[in-house]
């Protein structure tokens, strides 16, 4: 069951000019120049209950675009979205029953109030019956270890706990999606481990739905099956992530330890990256035309005793950095060209 579709949905930001200077600001006022921006491109996707989805692209992409069209907050130039059938910003209140939202850069949070007062309006606001809202209440307070800090101003919390705080408000009407942007941006490894966890937690076991925005690709590896990956305001690749890291991951890192120093190795369809005397690692295509990783190593082994073999495939950060590398060379070739 499809909870989100999204059709051929675009937008465009229209912002007035503004011209330099005191008498630039006057002529602001009377010559209403505007220049246009299209922030999201003709974008169609959809997503199941209970799927986890990286939104990822570089900065400038249009990724916090959309996810603000798809919470209500904005509405798209063209095409249309349906998140559990409503059109979101046309039902707001209907919207905000079904899903949860955090973004890692705004509050939700009352500042001055203790966090129990910030759940108790959140109770109050969606209506949740006491059972339900103690029960909720619980599960995040002990999973994402909220206890200790329940009874103090959000104002004097660390990000990684007012973070925290976000997350567990953000489901405790029992949304069934969740849309976070940037849940983990700046904080501590620890931090973003318990979040990690949790969130993968709730869309395993309650089947919530997760689309998030990040930066970090541990985020993306630990809690989401699916990527979509927008660039300029396009979608370019919309699959899971092991499909990605075998259409561009072909790198593996061969590490060899030698039984003594072999000397200069002559292996051209490898390359030396790490020398540490007796183990060096070398950098392999995958796909090379002359020789699989096999035959790699046993012409080694045949000349040189060894002591040690093991073979890595590509991390997804760096599959990442090659399809945005990819995406800049195509487009200075189209810019060549065109
Ligand atoms: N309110 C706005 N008015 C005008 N232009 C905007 C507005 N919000 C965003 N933009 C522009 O739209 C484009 C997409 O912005 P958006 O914030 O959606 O990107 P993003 O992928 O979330 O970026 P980042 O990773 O840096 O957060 C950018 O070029 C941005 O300058």
């Amino acid at each position: 069951m499809d909870v989100i579709t999204v059709s051929g949905v675009t937008k465009t930001y229209r912002q007035y000019k503004r011209f330099p200077g005191v008498l630039g600001s006057i002529r602001s006022l009377f010559t209403r120049q505007y220049i246009e921006e299209t922030a999201v491109r003709d974008i169609s996707f959809s997503i199941s209950k209970g799927e986890a989805v990286g939104y990822l692209g570089p900065n400038g992409a249009g990724k916090s675009t959309m996810i603000k069209m798809m919470t209500g907050i904005l509405v798209p130039t063209f095409g249309e979205i349906k998140v559990f059938g409503v059109t979101p910003h046309k039902e707001r209140k209907t919207n905000a029953r079904h899903i949860g939202v955090v973004f890692g850069q705004r509050s939700q949070l009352w500042w001055d109030l203790p966090v129990t007062d910030s759940f108790e309006l959140h109770k109050y606001v969606y209506k949740l019956p006491e059972a339900k809202y103690r029960e909720n209440v619980e599960f995040c307070k002990e999973l994402l270890s909220l206890s200790s800090f329940m009874d103090k101003p959000v104002r004097q919390l660390s990000l990684g706990q007012r973070m925290r705080v976000e997350i567990a408000m953000s489901l405790l009407h029992e949304p069934q999606i969740l849309f976070l942007d940037e849940p983990t941006i700046g904080l501590d490894v620890m931090a973003k481990d318990q979040i990690r966890k949790f969130l993968r937690t709730v869309n395993r076991e309650k089947e919530v739905s997760i689309v998030l925005t990040t930066h970090d690709m541990k985020d993306i590896e630990e809690i989401c099956n699916r990527m979509i990956v927008v660039n300029k305001g396009s979608l370019v690749y919309d699959g899971s992530v092991a499909s990605l890291r075998h259409k561009l991951g072909n790198e593996r890192r061969i590490v060899i330890d030698f039984r003594e120093e072999p000397g200069m190795l002559e292996m051209p369809e490898a390359v030396l990256v790490q020398d540490e005397g007796l183990r060096k690692t070398f950098l392999f295509e995958h796909n090379s035309p002359h020789s699989s990783v096999f035959d790699f190593i046993s012409r080694v082994a045949a000349q040189y005793p060894i002591e040690d073999v093991s073979v890595e495939g590509a991390d997804i950060d760096s599959v990442i950095r090659k399809l945005y590398s990819r995406l800049a060379e195509d487009e200075l070739a189209e810019r060549q060209t065109g």
